[in-house]
């Protein structure tokens, strides 16, 4: 069976201008796509767009500066539960067999800031035949309380422990941009676009682009970045938008 992890962006779910606000009509049409694609094993991982970085903006929570303020990690937490459960009933919509993966209940930080993600609970999922759906959280971390893990790291850490065939990001722009914004067909290192990488348009305290970029490097594996239109195309087995790849090795 082969296993795709397919990220949707918090600023794709939601309106991220808008604090606890979803974008109902793009979730759908991606709910649609992935609900009419026919993918073997798949595991949903969404960000956290105007829920999850709204909350940890307020209380100063990133993902290397953490609190032990109950109030902060119910505030960001809660949140990130209630546009998981938004998701979760968009997909039952279109029948797909969603189920939830709280990270916070299942991943640590080392004093490193090093994070360990269980896996055995989402193969058992897989072989059940259940879509499991992580979000980006907050995270018990090693001296500092909680700090906030992002979708993009929990993709890499799932991708790599369940050795995923295809891992793809659903974001708001059609791939990584140039200075003319035309799409950056291929990324192979860091230095290669690091003047055109910025942070997020929006509020997002896990680096918008170049934080993405960073993570898909480390992967070891291809990756795409894409818009939602594509999303079906890159179910479908095509690679569109930007594809990321640190190992050079050359598509077809
Ligand atoms: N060179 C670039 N090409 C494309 N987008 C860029 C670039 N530089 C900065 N960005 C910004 O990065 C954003 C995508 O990162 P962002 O973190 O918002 O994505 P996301 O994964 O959809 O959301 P979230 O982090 O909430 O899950 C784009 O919407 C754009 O504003
Ligand atoms: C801000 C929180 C809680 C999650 C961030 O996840 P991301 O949007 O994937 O970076």
């Amino acid at each position: 069976m082969s296993l795709t992890v397919l990220k949707l962006g918090g600023s794709v779910i939601t309106d991220k201008d808008r604090a606890d606000t979803l974008d109902d009509e793009t979730l759908g049409r991606v709910a649609d796509a992935i609900g009419d694609a026919s993918v073997d094993d798949l595991v949903l991982v969404h960000g956290g767009g105007s829920f999850g970085h709204h909350h940890a903006s307020e209380h100063g929570v990133s993902k290397t500066t953490g609190s032990s303020d109950i109030d902060a990690v119910t505030d960001i937490h809660g949140a990130m539960k209630t546009l998981n459960n938004f998701v979760l009933s968009r997909l039952h919509d279109r029948e797909i067999s969603a189920v939830p993966v709280h990270p916070f209940s299942a991943a640590v930080r080392d004093a490193t800031a090093s994070l360990t993600l269980p896996t055995g609970q989402i193969e058992t999922m897989l072989e059940e035949g259940f879509v499991p759906v992580l979000h980006g959280d907050v995270v018990a971390h090693e001296g500092e309380g909680v700090t906030v893990v992002s979708g993009d790291e929990l993709v890499v850490s799932v991708a790599r422990h369940l050795d995923a065939d295809r891992v793809g990001f659903c974001s708001t722009v059609p791939g990584v941009l140039d200075e003319n914004d035309e799409v950056i067909p291929e990324i192979t290192t860091y230095e290669a676009v690091a003047d055109v990488l910025g942070e997020s348009e929006s509020t997002d305290v896990t680096g918008g682009m170049a934080g993405k970029v960073r993570s898909l490097l480390e992967l070891g594996a291809p990756a795409s970045i894409f818009s939602p239109d594509d999303v079906s195309s890159f179910l479908d087995g095509e690679t569109p938008g930007t594809r990321i790849d640190a190992t050079g090795e050359q598509t077809d």
